[in-house]
């Protein structure tokens, strides 16, 4: 596929030799992304083992890595960039990047795999601050991840106290800040078009909003919007999206503090405009105080196929907002 001329040259340099000359792959696979997969390799100078993420290369793998390396820099909660390599297997230009490998695994991964003692709010407020943080560096340099799952939150090892990061900027979006402003002479009035005037201010709300989806689910174990039959989106899980229809059910939520419910409702307001922003999130109570250690009960939802089912769900929510 031919790159177009705005991506042709990446802003930084990238290497051209094989990656096997600094590198060791290996053929165990770490994940499949939707744009790639990830595999193990070992660093030769230093025996540093790393994750290696294989995407064929056209614009929009260039935008993602274009994104990803200017998000992780100056952020400990966006999985670091190590280096970029392009190279030709075949007919096939691929571009080859090398991340910090994320031990630790997924997000919700390690939460179900929790056995020895109780999943706190407190803990869960913990991880709604990390990923918290790195929205705001997203947010502050005006891009939107737009992909927020918990398959894209990385623990960086199995320690408690790992750090949680977000990878996987396949569909993160620069801001409009290179749009000129509407009063540049170029704009005549009568010929400008509605998405210059409109231009998308909401992309960083849908972060918001998949950051609520996730923190209903940390504090309960189930989607707050989810299809009664199974399977993929339904119309009714699409209407009651669009609705913000959703509850807090008795059972599992009359231990959970108020603060942290006001939160989540902020976070799943329908109408984009006056959803939480990331900054009015890291001042709240919730994140700014301190959280009871209310034990949560969620292992009743994160047995096998409820947690395929969620994170059809979570995929689809994020979606529908999108
Ligand atoms: C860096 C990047 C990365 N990506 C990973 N997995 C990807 C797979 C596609 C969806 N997003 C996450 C894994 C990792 N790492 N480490 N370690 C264990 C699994």
């Amino acid at each position: 596929e031919n790159i177009s001329e705005k991506y042709r040259q990446f802003p930084f340099p990238t290497r051209h030799n094989a990656i096997t000359d600094e590198y060791e792959v290996s053929e165990e696979s770490l994940g499949i992304g939707i744009n790639g997969k990830v595999l193990t390799c070992w660093q030769r100078a230093t025996k540093r083992k790393c994750a290696l993420k294989i995407i064929k290369d056209s614009d929009k793998a260039r935008r993602e890595i274009i994104l990803h390396k200017k998000a992780c820099e100056g952020c400990v909660y966006i999985v670091q960039i190590l280096d970029i390599y392009e190279n030709i297997f075949g007919e096939n230009r691929c571009l080859l990047l090398v991340m910090e490998c994320m031990d630790g695994g997924e997000l919700f991964n390690r939460i179900r795999n929790r056995r020895d003692r109780p999943y706190t709010e407190r803990e869960a407020a913990n991880v709604i601050l990390m990923i918290a943080k790195a929205v705001a560096h997203l947010h502050h340099m005006d891009m939107a991840h737009r992909d927020l799952k918990p398959e894209n939150l990385l623990f960086t090892t199995n320690a408690e106290d790992a750090l949680l990061k977000l990878t996987d900027f396949g569909f993160a979006k620069e801001g409009n800040n290179e749009q000129r402003p509407l009063n540049t002479p170029c704009y005549t009035p009568y010929y400008v078009a509605p998405e210059i005037l409109s231009h998308d201010k909401y992309d960083k709300a849908c972060d918001i909003w998949s950051m609520g989806v996730i923190m209903y689910i940390l504090l309960c174990g189930y989607p707050p919007f989810f299809s009664i039959h199974g399977g993929t989106i339904s119309a009714g899980m699409k209407t009651k999206i669009k609705a913000g229809e959703y509850q807090f059910p008795k059972a599992e939520w009359k231990n959970v503090s108020e603060e942290a419910k006001t939160v989540i409702r902020k976070m799943l307001t329908v109408d984009p405009a006056t959803r939480a922003t990331i900054d009015w999130i890291l001042r709240c109570p919730w994140l700014a105080g301190t959280v009871p250690e209310t034990p949560i009960d969620i292992h009743s939802m994160f047995d096998s196929e409820n947690y395929e089912q969620m994170q059809i769900e979570i995929a689809a929510a994020n979606h529908a907002q999108r």
